[in-house]
This record gives structure tokens, sequence and C-alpha cells, in this order.
């Protein structure tokens, strides 16, 4: 794929982390350099990073800097995991976020005789692979999505799984950018995305900066353009895919799903593997962050609901497997009963 259109949104820096600091996009391009995991914590649970995947990669590269000056073997097990777990405590839906962690864990558990020093080298090799990974992933995804799209096809998405939710390519906006390369003319139709308005901010943003044809959307506008015939197809990221198939996403997208349907939409899922969790048997199981109430009465900082009034503001909801039509991962395409090829798709990745 052609260079990235916009600013990354991780970035190792020889001796500490730089984030792009998101809640600040579209209008000012900021990085934060952390040199500790309470400040990788405080990005993820302030979305100054955000999306599944980049969550993962700052929770591990998080997870080096708090081992990284330990001082003896007995300090670096006892920290390794304390420092995992506080870490993992900064969000609790999207699965990435555990994943990477534990993966690196688990890297590390494999080389035990290693000296300290050389344990060390490894949770930031590891961190590294995850981070490198996410791209080739996301060029993956890309690709296969892109055998479910034609030049000028009109596409719906909601919230950020782009570029800056992931390494680079982003996970749903991936065949988006792999037709531009290819000279098509996609019109793409980005929800806000209420209340931390990722697709108004971040999404629209991108492709702009892409010169790929966005239009952006209130959510509640998301019917009528199905209606007028404008969307053949719903692309959308994923924070967690229950072994059932039902997936978690952007709180909104159950909504699009079911108005997909009654269109005759397809909706498909960008699903990296990292975010299928075979051990969550469904939606159900699935836990949902609810964040403050502000963020829908005072968002950026503008009061726009009387005080004190009472808030739901879930993050995140479950669109049921029956509502999508495929899953598409790294390893390919998954359609309806899903789990035997989630399962598939997931251990093709350990089996490697
Ligand atoms: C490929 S990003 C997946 C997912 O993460 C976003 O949530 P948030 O911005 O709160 O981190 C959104 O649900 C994306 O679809």
């Amino acid at each position: 794929m052609n260079a990235i259109p916009h600013p990354l949104s991780v970035i190792w820096q020889n001796d500490h982390l730089q984030l792009l600091d998101q809640r600040k996009l579209p209008t000012e391009t900021v990085y934060m350099e952390l040199q500790t995991p309470e400040s990788v914590w405080d990005a993820i649970y302030t979305l100054a990073v955000r999306g599944a995947p980049a969550i993962g990669i700052a929770a591990a590269y998080g997870l080096y800097l708090g081992i990284r000056q330990v001082e003896s073997m007995d300090q670096f097990w006892r920290e390794l995991k304390r420092v995992a777990d506080y870490l993992n405590s900064a969000r609790p839906t999207a699965v990435n976020l555990s994943w990477a962690l534990n993966r690196v864990q688990e890297k590390v558990m494999s080389h035990q005789s290693q000296s300290l020093e050389q344990l060390k080298e490894i949770v930031l090799a590891e961190a590294k692979l995850i981070h490198q990974e996410d791209e080739t992933v996301c060029r993956k995804i890309g690709e296969n999505l892109l055998t479910f799209m034609q030049d000028g096809m009109g596409i719906l998405t909601h919230c950020n799984a782009g570029g800056l939710a992931t390494a680079a390519y982003g996970t749903a906006l991936a065949p988006i950018y792999l037709a531009k390369q290819k000279g098509w003319n996609l019109k793409v139709f980005a929800d806000e995305t209420r209340p931390v308005l990722q697709g108004a901010r971040l999404t629209a943003y991108e492709l702009q900066q892409a010169d790929i044809d966005v239009t952006l959307i209130c959510d509640n506008m998301a019917g009528v353009v199905m209606k007028q015939g404008w969307v053949q197809a719903v692309i959308v990221g994923t924070d967690r895919v229950a072994a059932n198939g039902d997936v978690c996403n952007k709180i909104g997208t159950y909504s699009v799903a079911v108005l997909a349907k009654e269109h005759g939409i397809p909706v498909y899922v960008a699903a990296p593997t990292s975010s299928i969790d075979l051990n969550t048997a469904t939606g159900d199981e699935i836990p949902i962050e609810e964040r403050a109430p502000e963020e829908i009465t005072a968002g950026f900082g503008k009061q726009t609901a009387p005080t004190e009034i009472k808030v739901f503001n879930p993050a995140f909801d479950v669109t049921p497997a029956k509502y999508i039509t495929a899953i598409v991962t790294e390893n390919g395409v998954i359609r309806a009963p899903f789990a035997n090829g989630l399962k598939e798709h997931v251990h093709k990745n350990k089996d490697n």
C-alpha cells in the first residue's frame, strides 16, 4: 500500500513510546512522549490512543516500560504480572488489550532460562513484533475485504477502524485505501459516531487526507442514506468477536446492522484474529465499557444537557451474528455459521 496519509498512532522511539494524542485530532497533530506504564494506562483510558489493535500495541510497549529498570529476577516476574494486570484494567472491552499483554508474558515464560537483561529484551522484541505484524494483518484484511467491492460502490462505516486505530492501515478502512490505490472511486459515508465522534474527528480526517470521497453524516442519518440506495455495503471494525460470531463494536453498530438488514445491505466485519475471543461464548458475556456522562452532557467542553440529568453511556454494543454477512480476517472470509471458521482462523495463526 502507498505511504500512510496520516500521522502514525504509535511510534516506539528508541527508549520510549510516542503516542499520537487522538483527542486533539483533527485540528492538532500532537505526540505524547511516554516513559511509564501509568502514562500508557492513562492514554488508553482517556482515548488519547484508541482502537483495539492500537490499544494492544501501546499496552505491550507499556509493559516493557514497566519492567525495563527492575534489578532482580524476582522483581522482574513480580512486576511483569503486576504491570500487565494494571494495564489490562485500563479498558474492559477490546480483547486486543489482554491478547497483547498475554502474548508478551507467554513469550517471556517460554524463555525462563534467559538472563534478566535478555528477558527484558524479549519483552521489547515481542512488543515490536506485535506492532510490526499489525501492518501485515491489516493489509491482508484489506485484500480479503476488497473481494466484496467494486469501483463506484457506496460504503457506510461507523466509528474509526482506520489507520489511527491500528499500526498503519486500519481494518475496516484498509480495503478503501487499497481501492484508492487501484484507482477506484468509492463513496464512503462516515457516521460521526456520537458521543466521542471518532467518525467525524478521525475517519473523515483520514479519508480526506487520502483524497477519498467521504461524506460525514450524523448517526441518525444512516437509515436515509441506505433508503436512498447510496450504500451497497457496511464495513465496520470490532473490539471483540465472541466464539459464536456475535460482534462487539462501537455503540451504534447494532443499529447500523439492523438498518442494513432491513435494506438488504451486506454487513462486513473487519476482524484481526487478535480481536477474536474464543473464550467468550456469546456477545452477552462481553464486558461493555460505560464511560462518563460528561461525554454526552458536555462533549468537547460544551454543556448540551441539564446538569445532573440521568445518562446511559455504553461505549460499545453487540451485534448478534445473524446480522453479520461475513467476518473477514487476515486469513480469509468467514460466513455463518461462524463458530468453526473462527476457530480455524485463530488456530491457523497459532499453528504458524
Ligand atoms: C480497528 S479498531 C476497532 C474498534 O475500536 C473503536 O473503539 P474506541 O475508539 O472506543 O477504541 C471502535 O469500536 C472500532 O471499531
